[in-house]
């Protein structure tokens, strides 16, 4: 069942056009991450879903209710609607029970089991209740700022960037226990971020919205392994591409025959793999190896760059108790499956191969 839908939604400033028609479904009790570089669109798409601000056309339904657009306006307080922003949306003067409790309808505002169970929710210790906001840490300011959206048990929870001002050590455990706290309340939610892994590995669905289109929306495996085209691709990711003959759902490529997922209408002349699904061993008699030219050691795993027979540069990600000694000959074998492209010159360093 869909909770939100937004439909040709546009908005536009006297020097720029914002929005150009945006069509987004969320399922009911699932999140949607919008993902997209800084100034695409991605808070004013929020601010109308909210309903801080008007659209220029286009309509957004909540549930059964058309809430802006063919002849409807239903203000900000009336949308069942819970916002947390990047930071600092506490009330500074409030302890942490009064700021969660600023949440809850008034007569509820005295009960401290509904506060005791927002603080469970979110995974805050009951002994912070007395605490004022700058006694928290950052993970723990944007807990509180969930428990207060969601004390009065809205329909659509909004996050604006609500991870981005934490450093790396709270910003995990947050993002954990904010995620498990929309799914425990079964609130259908939109997160807007510019962080592809956090897009990734947190959302039911990702829309990507570049120049303020979606030009893709899907679940975060689609996404990352069927990009529409060669620029989200390397948005989402590192990729290695190369040119490839494709007959049917064959590429023969210089690492070989790779099966293809999808046939590219038109015709296709280059694939793209992720660099983790290329698999180093020591080579084959006969068979090519490539040269280790560089290996980039990130802890758990390790990026190898290697220059194959001829010119092409690639650059492979393996475990990295599994990486070779620079200088050293290399077998490449590549896993699972490629995605074909159009030819796309630009896409290709002059050797006929890359890999960002
Ligand atoms: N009230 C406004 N008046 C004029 N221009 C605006 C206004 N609000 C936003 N903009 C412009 O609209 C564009 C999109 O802004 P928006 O904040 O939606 O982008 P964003 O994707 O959320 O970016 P960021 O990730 O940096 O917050 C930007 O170029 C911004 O300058």
């Amino acid at each position: 069942m869909t909770d939100l839908t937004i439909t040709a939604l546009a908005k536009s400033y006297p020097d720029q056009n914002v929005l150009d028609g945006v069509d987004l479904e969320v399922p009911a009790s699932t999140l949607t991450a919008v993902l997209g570089p800084s100034g695409c669109g991605k808070t004013t798409l929020l601010r109308l879903v909210a309903g801080f601000d008007r659209p220029d056309s286009g309509t957004i339904t909540i549930g059964p209710s058309t809430v802006t657009g063919d002849g409807s306006w239903i203000p900000a307080h009336r949308r069942q609607i819970g916002y947390v922003a990047q930071e600092g949306s506490l009330f500074p003067h409030l302890t942490v029970a009064a700021n969660i409790s600023f949440g809850l309808p008034r007569r509820e505002r005295r009960n401290q089991i509904r506060l005791a169970e927002l603080l469970d929710l979110v995974g805050l210790d009951p002994a912070l209740r007395t605490r004022y906001p700058h006694q928290l840490s950052g993970g723990q300011q944007q807990r509180v700022a969930l428990a207060r959206a969601l004390a009065p048990k809205p329909r659509v929870v909004l996050l604006d960037e609500p991870f981005s001002a934490l450093d790396t050590a709270l910003r995990e455990g947050t993002r954990r226990a904010v995620v498990a706290a929309l799914t425990a309340t079964g609130t259908t939610t939109i997160l807007v971020t510019h962080d592809q892994a956090e897009a990734l590995s947190l959302a039911n669905q990702v829309a990507v919205m570049r120049h303020g289109q979606l030009i893709q929306t899907g679940t975060p495996t689609d996404l990352y392994r069927r990009p529409a085209d060669l620029e989200l691709a390397g948005f989402l990711g590192s990729t290695v591409i190369l040119p490839a003959t494709i007959t049917d759902t064959i590429a023969q490529t210089v690492l070989g025959a790779v099966p293809v997922r999808r046939p590219c209408p038109g015709g296709s002349d280059s694939v793209m793999i992720r660099p983790e699904q290329l698999a180093l061993a020591p080579p084959e008699p006969g068979a090519p190896a490539a040269h280790v030219t560089a290996v980039t050691f990130y802890g758990p795993d390790a990026v190898v760059d290697l220059k194959l027979p001829g010119t092409t540069t690639i650059t492979a990600r393996v475990p990295s108790h599994q990486a070779p000694e620079v200088g050293t000959e290399t077998g490449v074998t590549v896993h699972g499956t490629a995605t074909a492209y159009p030819s796309r010159v630009e896409h290709l360093r002059p050797a006929g191969a890359h890999s960002t």
